[in-house]
């Protein structure tokens, strides 16, 4: 007790405050909504793979390849094929359990899709287009896809590169207020029609073009309101996209890195009490650097240069190669490592940071499977330096495809949690901005005023505890004294130590000594 409370009056000097604990109740509704998504940008190459991915899990379709035969599977998605350490067994062995066993979740076969494209190309001949899954695999699809086709969707060209223009022949007239309402309209429809109990509406549609932030237009929710009435030029696809989900009470999750959640976005949401995400999946050549720069700084090396190079051919790569998406792009794969640099002052003095350079080029040949072309320089001990170079191929829609999926399942059931405190009677939902799906963004979209963790390791942690809390688990630590300590120390109270021959003897996974 002396020891605690040294550290406490220590932090309390530290930090200029008194350390505190809060008593949280927790329920969870074990009742898994119907759930249907509607995706914008159904027709990409991400649309139409996690569409099949979908339908082939659902189906068990398996198919011949060159390798031999392949069955469907959910690789890459945490929700469905990651474990989570629940505890030790009575030997004192870990035990791990698939995610979706902790709590219940949608399971992916019962999810119900729909979606917008300006292109009006059906989703089999989509998925033809995009060249991503197996051809043998596409035949079986087939069927199941071609009946799919996206709804007219809202198309400013101004917003994403000249060269999409060739893909719009699916696009609604109006004004920005009377597109606003045919997709609200499209949204009741797809949910009466399918007897769902929520709709989640989600972008995978191009890349935009940063919309200006503008005192009077999209500062406030009630002055994007009056914009969008107004046609007010400065207002995206997307930001009607997001408040047209807001205002049907429908969670909007921005899969791409344009800046949709403008604050007006943002405060309408908290108005509504709807959840918004994002921004960016985060599947790849990003991912690895939340967690290498991760590693290095928490080892006390210093990286002082990351290039980050990737081509790829596919049509997200072709928006790409305009400059002001390109730009979009450039910020949410940028600002993935401030927070881990900001974290260590030994390092880094304030603002310092690593050379950072992000590069993308289109190279059609290539189509979805993107080559990540990596190099992490850093100081180390007294002069020296290490670098780090690596290469990294993959369909980048096989890598996102499962990340849309856990997207949806997290989203549906952080809308069955809720929370009270000895000081809050009613039960409360996690903030509108849900930060929680973090692991998933490259650019994390987090409450006003909250920071922003980046480092994987932690948004998976985040995740794990929060699912453990709502068993009552406690978060895991990884100190793991039981394996470190002698186990008398564990025994509880009724059984006198010296009843047990092993007494002083350490838990361990060896059958003979129950843990
Ligand atoms: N690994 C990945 O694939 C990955 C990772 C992170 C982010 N993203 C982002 O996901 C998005 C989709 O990637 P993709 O590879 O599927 O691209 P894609 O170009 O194949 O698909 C985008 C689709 O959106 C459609 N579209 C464009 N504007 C639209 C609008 N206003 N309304 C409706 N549809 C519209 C296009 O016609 C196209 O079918 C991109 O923004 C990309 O940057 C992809
Ligand atoms: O692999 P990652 O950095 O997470 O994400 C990918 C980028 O590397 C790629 O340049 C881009 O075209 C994709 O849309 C995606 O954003």
């Amino acid at each position: 007790v002396g020891i605690f409370n040294s550290i406490q009056s220590y932090l309390s000097s530290f930090f200029q405050c008194k350390p505190t604990s809060s008593v949280l109740n927790i329920r969870t509704q074990r009742k898994v909504s119907k759930v249907g998504v509607m995706l914008i940008g159904w027709g990409g190459n991400n649309g139409s793979t996690v569409t099949g991915a979908i339908l082939a899990n659902k189906h068990n379709l398996c198919w011949q390849s060159k390798d031999g035969l392949k069955k469907p599977n959910w690789y890459g998605s945490i929700t469905q094929s990651s474990t989570v350490r629940l505890g030790m067994d009575s030997s004192g062995k870990d035990v791990y359990v698939p995610m979706n066993s902790l709590l219940p979740m949608v399971d992916p076969d019962d999810i119900v899709l729909d979606g917008w494209d300006i292109s009006s190309v059906n989703l089999a001949d989509a998925m033809e287009r995009s060249k991503v899954l197996d051809f043998n695999l596409q035949i079986q699809l087939r069927p199941y896809m071609e009946h799919m086709k996206p709804r007219p969707s809202i198309y400013f060209p101004e917003f994403i590169a000249a060269n999409q223009a060739g893909r719009a022949d699916n696009v609604l007239s109006g004004t920005k207020q009377e597109v606003l309402d045919q997709v609200r309209r499209d949204i009741r429809d797809f949910k009466q029609k399918n007897s769902l109990d929520q709709v989640i509406v989600l972008w995978t549609a191009n890349t935009e073009r940063f919309s200006d932030i503008v005192q009077g237009l999209n500062d406030t929710a009630e002055n994007l309101l009056e914009s969008i009435q107004k046609n007010a030029a400065e207002v995206s696809p997307s930001t009607i996209f997001a408040v047209a989900s807001i205002l049907e009470g429908c969670t909007y999750i921005n899969g791409a890195p344009q800046n949709t959640f403008v604050p007006g976005a943002i405060d309408l949401a908290e108005k509504k009490k709807v959840f918004i995400a994002g921004d960016d999946f985060k599947s790849g050549q990003t991912k690895v650097k939340s967690v290498l720069v991760d590693f290095l700084v928490t080892a006390g090396i210093k990286p002082v240069s990351i290039v980050s190079y990737n081509h790829l051919g596919n049509n997200d790569g072709y928006n790409l190669s305009a400059p002001q998406q390109f730009r979009s792009k450039e910020i949410s794969k940028s600002n993935v490592v401030d927070d881990m640099v900001a974290s260590n002052s030994i390092l880094y003095r304030p603002g310092e940071k690593p050379d950072h350079t992000v590069v993308i080029k289109y190279v059609p040949y290539v189509g979805d499977s993107k080559r990540a072309l990596d190099e992490y320089t850093s100081e180390i001990l007294l002069g020296g330096h290490n670098t780090i170079s690596m290469h990294n191929t993959c369909e980048d829609s096989l890598l996102a495809s499962p990340l849309i999926l856990d997207l949806i399942i997290l989203a549906e059931l952080s809308s069955r949690i809720q929370f009270t405190s000895p000081t809050v009677a009613e039960y409360t939902y996690f903030h509108p901005v849900l930060s929680i799906l973090s692991y998933l963004c490259k650019a994390p979209l987090v409450p006003p005023g909250t920071p922003v963790v980046n480092a994987l390791a932690q948004q998976r942690s985040c995740i794990e505890n929060i699912l453990r809390a709502c068993l009552s688990l406690p978060p895991e630590n990884s100190m793991t004294l039981e394996h470190k300590l002698p186990r008398r120390l564990f025994q509880d109270k009724s059984k006198s130590i010296d009843s047990h021959p092993q007494g002083d003897k350490m838990v361990s996974n060896n059958h003979d000594i129950i843990g």
